[in-house]
């Protein structure tokens, strides 16, 4: 059967062209970006006017896929996500399980700009560098883990995690650095799980390894600030990039007001979309890097995109983007996957695969949980003005 086969989470009424009633598509990105963004990003242009309540009929196809993990990572073993398709293609909506509805609407206003602006548009290259990403593994394990990145120069390895001592970490790092050799380029991610005093005595001893940059390294903007600081004092040389003090913050330009960063992390997703990142990445003024939130394919070529518009590194060349991470799903919904080869990622704008969409097919309890609470997510977006301010759109 090729789609709907939950009766509960079946296609929007209309298939084909836009499947809202007054809806005349949209004039690009470009359109979203001019506009102000409101609580969760301008709407695409266009829909405006009489919305639908209900969300089926933004799509003309909606799917629920659950798909099993190569190894844990952020503490989950499956990865569930909400398969879209409007006028514009296929779309994904995949917030984390445990995020409520107010931020999972930034994730929903991302598949609504991606399920109905034509792209890609303006992009200045068609293909970006994508970082391994090495999950808090065994040092054992890092070989079998690169590996799964094909070509990738540059890998991000997970430290900091709960209950893994730093030894573990230092171990993991230096097998990382072993395997790419010395022109291989590492930055860790700590997600927040240290404070400014284990931040600070970690990145002493892994600043031996050579760091492009440490991710998130304490979880207040306050702390990276005090740590930048703090490191650069002692002669650490450790630039700081900053994820979640972006991506789950009210006030994304905190950041580059007390000078907590050198880098900020930016995803599709819960950035709202591609227009709403790259206002981000304007209004901070700091290089971004692109990364993901393991999406499927889906995901994965909105944020190729957002890379590929985006101006390059402090060295000039384009930053490794954090898009390799299909590899960490056993399955996915587009055929061929996204997955890098030569250590690169292509702009392209994938299908989702009838069969793959069956093959993972979430249950149906699943599946009309998702549909509800994309409907949360709608209604959210559906209630707020276009116009109206919001913290991500405060530059001072
Ligand atoms: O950046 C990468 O290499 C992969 C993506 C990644 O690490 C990630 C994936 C899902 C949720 C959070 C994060 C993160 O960067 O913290
Ligand atoms: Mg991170």
């Amino acid at each position: 059967m090729n789609a709907h086969p939950d009766p509960g989470v079946a296609s929007g009424p209309v298939s084909g062209a836009s499947p809202v009633a007054g809806l005349s598509g949209t004039d690009g990105a470009g359109t979203l970006a001019a506009e102000t963004p409101g609580p969760y990003g301008a709407l695409p242009a266009g829909l405006t006017g009489e919305l639908p309540r209900d969300v089926r009929e933004l799509f003309s196809r909606i799917h629920v896929v659950s798909i099993p993990m190569v190894m844990r990572f952020r503490g989950v073993d499956t990865r569930t996500a909400m398969l879209l398709r409007g006028p514009a293609g296929w779309a994904e909506f995949s917030p984390f399980e445990e995020y409520p509805p107010p931020e999972a609407a930034r994730w929903f206003a991302a598949a609504l700009e991606r399920a109905y602006v034509p792209g890609p548009a303006g992009t200045v290259r068609d293909q970006v560098p994508v970082n391994a990403t090495v999950p808090s593994c065994d040092p054992e394990e890092v070989p079998r883990v690169l590996a799964r990145f094909p070509g990738c120069t540059t890998a991000k390895v997970k430290v900091a995690q709960a209950g893994v001592p730093l030894e573990a970490d230092i171990a993991r790092v230096a097998a990382v650095r072993r395997e790419l050799g010395q022109d291989g380029v590492i930055r860790v991610d700590a997600n927040g799980g240290w404070s400014l005093a284990e931040a600070k005595r970690a990145l002493r001893r892994l600043a031996e390894f050579g760091l492009q940059y440490a991710e998130q390294p304490c979880a207040a903007v306050e702390d990276l600030a005090a740590l930048r600081a703090e490191l650069a004092e002692a002669g650490i040389g450790v630039p700081i990039a900053a994820d979640e003090s972006i991506r789950r913050a009210e006030d994304p330009m905190r950041v580059a007001r007390l000078q907590a960063a050198d880098y900020i992390v930016v995803k599709v997703q819960p950035l709202g979309g591609i227009a709403q990142a790259r206002h981000i990445v304007a209004q901070t003024g700091l290089p971004a890097v692109v990364s993901s939130a393991l999406d499927t394919s889906i995901g994965i070529a909105a944020g190729v995109e957002l890379a590929a518009l985006l101006p390059p590194g402090p060295d000039g060349e384009p930053l490794a983007c954090g898009l390799g991470t299909v590899g960490l799903l056993r399955g996915d919904v587009a055929d061929p996957s996204l997955r890098p080869s030569g250590g690169m990622l292509p702009v392209t704008r994938p299908d989702a695969d009838d069969a793959l969409l069956e093959r993972y097919r979430a249950d149906p309890g699943t599946a009309e949980a998702w549909l509800a609470r994309a409907q949360a997510c709608w209604e959210l977006i559906r209630r707020t003005p276009g116009g109206e301010a919001r913290g991500h759109d405060h530059a001072s």
